[in-house]
């Protein structure tokens, strides 16, 4: 007989892109999630959910704009890694993409704080628990990126 833990309905899978943008001080930006949402007070990499018909791109570009108001072009968003994690009430699946090229400075235009991190920092701010396995590829990216610039 089948318990009623059994016959829950399979979580939705629910699509969000991400971006790690990384400015010329080698440092990437962070977004703490604003009160009211879920996941209030951890810091995140921007971005949000994909809308039906959307490209992750376009989502992306349509995201930065009204969470930071910076414009990004497409071609300036370059494909990182992605998050895939079981959370209680839903499968998130978040490619991530970095980003060093914007138009406009970055400010929280939903009222969420922002944080310029550096990679040695990066895993002191808390964050979503999809977020985790994302840091390591981010400071080797940055670090990329930086000993580049050296
Ligand atoms: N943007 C972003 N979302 C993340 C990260 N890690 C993580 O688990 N998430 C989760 C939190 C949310 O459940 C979901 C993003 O949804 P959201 O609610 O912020 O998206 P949205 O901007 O479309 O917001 P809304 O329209 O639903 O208010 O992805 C991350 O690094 N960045």
């Amino acid at each position: 007989m089948a318990t009623s833990a059994e016959v829950q309905p399979p979580r939705k899978l629910v699509l969000v892109v991400a971006a790690a943008l990384l400015n010329s001080e080698g440092e990437v930006l962070l977004a703490q999630r604003p009160k009211g949402k879920p996941m209030a007070g951890l810091w995140e990499f921007p971005g949000g959910k994909i809308d039906p018909g959307e490209t992750p791109e376009g989502a992306l570009v349509r995201e930065l704009r009204e969470e930071l108001t910076v414009e990004v072009e497409e071609q300036n968003l370059l494909p990182l890694t992605f998050a895939s994690h079981a959370y209680d009430s839903f499968n998130l699946l978040m490619p991530l993409y970095v980003c060093r090229d914007w138009a406009g400075v970055p400010s929280g235009a939903e009222g969420q704080k922002l944080a310029w991190v550096d990679s040695t920092k990066l895993g002191t701010y808390e964050m979503p628990a999809a977020d985790i396995p994302l840091i390591g590829p981010v400071q080797s990216a940055m670090k990329e990126i930086n000993d580049v610039g050296k």
